[in-house]
């Protein structure tokens, strides 16, 4: 089986957020003797794009209505990756220094015609076309009815949605710029009198996928608009729980931290890369170290974090380390309160994906107070890595992490992203950080939990498998 992923992240290619880490490990999972998986991303003027060398394989034009841009499909020349990677090079729009921006209907729109254009030259069509989020949401449209790409009717195609909040709306006035197709379906691409690539994608795709299935159940009561069209379409909807790539994350290998360790030897290895935070941030290291990781975005619930930070902090008995950017206003509050608690408070406003390793290794609690959290990467790191998550009870948090006072129970949970219960839910971890024995014995317990990709890459085979069946 050959399977092609289009998304417009992919590790270490390109990382805005968690999209990259699935794209970027769930095709290593899924290559077999059997299975083919590759990925096809654009082409961005970055790190990753500088430092290799690619040679064109494909040579074209494409028309987005009236204009006509130059376009290329790349390779890399040597083979850093575990798996095959095209690059869609569109000169004109693509090659940013950037993953989005604020209008990306060309750039989005170019890099999907571009990719099918390609694809139709291409001698053996893949047999299973997997999309990843809106950026790639109008290709299953495309696919079902677009006259130029007729020969593909018959791929099954899904989609995976990896955030809902996000679904690339642009105005019907554009509507020319997509392939020409029979206008009478022109209703599948609408949803409230805009074109919405997310609303397409989920009518015309074979199947939808969610990255968890609490995120699945939830979408159909909170999806920014999209709760009666996933209720409608919920047949051909299920919810798949990432995994994370376990070569990459594993403290007992990991590059990027100061001392790597087992669970065996956590106790040294988790204090040697809490020192290093500590002595880096000016952080006491006799303290809890509590951390979060992420982007600052109403979602992830950091607009709350000045607040709850102020409150916690005034009490004088945790460290607070923050990794992330975002929100102009979150950040300058976040900034603002650096001087009135210097020696236990940083934050680092950008994105650092070593830090962020530090960070797993180092911290004692996570933080996660998500409103929103289609499945949550972060809780599952710190896991690995032995840091215990404080989470809100939502999405894929909900499905990965249970709370100490309930059986089997390894993290903190409350149901609601306020300021009172974030603030409730840090005094008792405090509480758990002072009773060491059982804080100790947790962190080994959940270092040992599995949440590598095998499972989830099977399931979904499983799916693709049944996709070719029913096509035959
Ligand atoms: N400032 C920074 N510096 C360094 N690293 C940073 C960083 N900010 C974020 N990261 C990293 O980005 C990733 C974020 O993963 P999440 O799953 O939390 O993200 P996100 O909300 O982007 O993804 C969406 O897609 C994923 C994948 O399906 C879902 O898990 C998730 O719920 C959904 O919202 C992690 O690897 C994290 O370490």
């Amino acid at each position: 089986m050959t399977i092609l992923h289009i998304s417009a992240e992919c590790y270490p290619v390109a990382k805005v957020g968690g999209l990259a880490d699935v794209v970027g490990a769930l095709p290593k999972y899924q290559n077999s003797p059997n299975t083919t998986s590759q990925v096809i991303m654009p082409f961005y003027d970055n790190k990753f794009t500088q430092e290799n060398t690619f040679s064109s394989v494909y040579d074209a034009q494409l028309n987005l209505g009236d204009s006509v841009y130059d376009f290329q499909i790349l390779v890399l020349k040597d083979k850093p990756l575990d798996f095959n990677v095209f690059f869609v090079q569109v000169p004109e729009l693509l090659f940013k220094d950037y993953v989005y921006s604020f209008d990306d209907t060309d750039r989005f729109l170019a890099f999907q015609i571009a990719a099918l254009d390609w694809l139709l030259t291409w001698g053996m069509y893949p047999d299973i076309i997997h999309c990843h989020d809106h950026h790639t949401g109008l290709i299953p449209f495309m696919l079902q009815e677009s006259y130029k790409y007729e020969a593909f009717r018959k791929i099954p195609n899904v989609l995976t949605i990896h955030n809902a909040q996000y679904q690339g709306w642009f105005s019907h006035d554009k509507v020319g710029l997509i392939p020409p197709f029979n206008f009478e379906h022109v209703g599948l691409l609408d949803w409230g009198g805009q074109i919405n690539p997310l609303a397409a994608a989920i009518k015309c795709a074979w199947r939808v996928t969610t990255v968890s299935p609490s995120y699945m159940e939830e979408l159909k009561q909170a999806a920014n608009g999209l709760e009666s069209l996933l209720s409608a379409e919920s047949a051909k909807c299920i919810g798949i729980l990432n995994g994370i790539d376990c070569n990459v994350w594993n403290p007992e290998t990991d590059t990027y931290i100061v001392e790597n360790y087992s669970i065996k030897t956590v106790d040294q290895g988790a204090t040697a890369n809490k020192t290093y935070l500590c002595d880096t941030f000016n952080l006491d290291l006799d303290k809890p170290l509590f951390a979060f990781i992420g982007r600052l975005v109403d979602e992830k619930g950091s607009d709350l974090f000045p607040e709850v930070f102020q409150l916690a902090l005034e009490k004088d008995n945790l460290s607070i380390l923050l990794l992330g950017s975002g929100s102009k206003i979150t950040e300058n509050q976040l900034q603002d309160l650096k001087p009135n608690f210097v020696g236990t408070y940083n934050a680092f406003i950008g994105y650092d994906e070593k830090l962020s390793h530090i960070i797993y290794a180092g911290a004692d609690f996570l933080l996660m107070p998500s409103r929103v959290e289609p499945c949550g990467l972060n809780q599952m790191y710190a896991l690995r890595y032995g840091t215990i998550p404080i989470v809100r009870s939502i999405g894929g948090l909900k499905d990965t992490v249970t709370d100490i006072n309930e059986a089997g129970g390894f993290g903190i949970c409350h149901p609601n992203t306020t300021v009172s219960e974030i603030t409730e839910a840090i005094d008792r971890a405090i509480t758990l950080y002072k009773d060491q024995p059982t804080y100790k014995g947790i962190r080994t317990k959940i270092m040992a939990i599995d949440h590598s990709w095998d499972a989830s890459a099977e399931e979904y085979i499983n799916l693709y498998n049944t996709l070719k069946t029913s096509q035959q």
